[in-house]
Parts: structure tokens; sequence; C-alpha cells
């Protein structure tokens, strides 16, 4: 690690279930020059790329929806949540990655994919960088269902919605979800759709 004002950094495994749950005790020095002692928790499920599809003619972007454990036992009624579509990158590159996780979940086969930006999601319990795409799709690109890989119990919805209905779906919190939210107002300022 580079940062010259930690040291002696510690790391113990708390949970290796599915993904991996780290204890790191650490010594950080103060602006005055002293050392204290901290203690911090990070959850490692390695880092993730997402995508907004939209037809810049339909003015329409395609979205996803699926059951979110997480989100069900914090206050999201029924645990479905409209989001873009998603994966982690399993050691692909994150523009492969996100063509992949297209054709898996959405059915379309695409090619195009421009990065916009890259974000720490919640940078003080987990350690995920997620890599943000866009890429316009239209029907040819269609060639399969979605709905997520077979040997993942994912069972995903492809929705197909209209650009502005999806931006009132931001404003009414039908859409709560984070990479959404940036990626259709990315859309918004930047006029793709
Ligand atoms: N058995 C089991 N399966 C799990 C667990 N956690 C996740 N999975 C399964 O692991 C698979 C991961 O699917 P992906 O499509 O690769 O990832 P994702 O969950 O959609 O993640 C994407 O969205 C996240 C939320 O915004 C992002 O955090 C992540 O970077 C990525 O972009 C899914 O089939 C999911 O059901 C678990 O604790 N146990
Ligand atoms: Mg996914």
């Amino acid at each position: 690690m580079k940062n010259g004002s930690i040291k002696d950094v510690e790391k113990k495994l708390l949970s290796d279930n599915w993904y991996k749950l780290h204890k790191y005790t650490f010594k950080y020095q103060r602006p005055d020059g002293s050392w204290e002692t901290q203690n911090r928790e990070a959850y490692d499920r390695g880092n993730g790329a997402a995508i907004l599809l939209y037809n810049s003619k339909k003015k329409t972007v395609v979205l996803t929806r699926q059951f979110r454990m997480p989100t069900y036992v914090n206050g999201n009624e029924d645990g479905m949540m409209i989001e873009v579509c998603a994966g982690l990158l399993d050691g692909d590159d994150p523009a492969d990655c996100v063509r992949k996780e297209t054709e898996e979940e959405t059915g379309y086969k695409i090619s195009n994919v421009q990065k916009v930006f890259q974000t720490y999601m919640s940078p003080g319990s987990v350690t995920e960088i997620l890599y943000l795409f866009v890429g316009e799709y239209d029907e040819s690109m269609k060639i399969g269902e979605g709905g997520g890989a077979e040997d993942e119990t994912e069972n995903i919805e492809v929705l197909e919605l209209d650009f502005n209905d999806a931006m009132k779906m931001v404003a009414s919190g039908e859409i709560k979800d984070a990479k959404t939210i940036m990626l259709l107002q990315y859309a918004k300022i930047n006029a793709l759709v």
C-alpha cells in the first residue's frame, strides 16, 4: 500500500462464504504526526461493470428488473430493483464483461460500448470499482430473450422504457439504484436520447 500515512496493516479473514469479508487493523497518521490504531471491515466481491442501453431514434432505454435481497432487508418492500444491465468482471476486461452481461441479461448482442466513468459505489465498506458504459442498441441486435445466465438463479426481467418515463421513475423513487440514476442522468446531460 502506497499511502505514507498508513503503516502496519494487518488483514484478517472474517468470512469467505461467498465473497470475502476482511477486517483490517492499521496505524493511521493524524495531521499532527501522531499514530492511531484503526479497524475497518471491507467486503470484497471483485469489480463490476454496467451499461445503459439506449436507442436515440426510439428514445428508449433497456433496463432490468430483479430481486435484490440486501434492499429487501432494508426498506425496499418487494425487494425488486430496476437497474441498468450489470455484472461482475470475473477476470474479464470491463468492456468484454458488459458485452457478455448485455447478451446474458437482455438478449442484445452489442459490440460498440463507450466507457463514461468509473466509480467506487460504497467506499466506506465495499472494495468494488464499477466501470460504467453506454451503448446504442436496436432490434437487429436482439438474439435472445435475456433473463440471466442459465446456471445462475437471476430471474431477470427485461424492460424497454421510454427515456422520459425512466427519468420520471427516478423522480418518483421507482428507480432507486445509484448506477442506473448516474447513467440516466449522463444520457440526459449529453443528449444521447
Ligand atoms: N449463492 C449465492 N449467489 C450469489 C451471492 N451473491 C451473488 N450471487 C449470485 O452471483 C451472480 C452475480 O451476477 P452478476 O450479474 O455477475 O452480478 P450482479 O449481482 O448483477 O452485480 C452487478 O450489480 C451490482 C449491484 O449494483 C454491482 O455491485 C456489481 O458490480 C455488478 O455490476 C448472481 O447470479 C447472483 O445471484 C451469494 O451470496 N450467494
Ligand atoms: Mg447482473
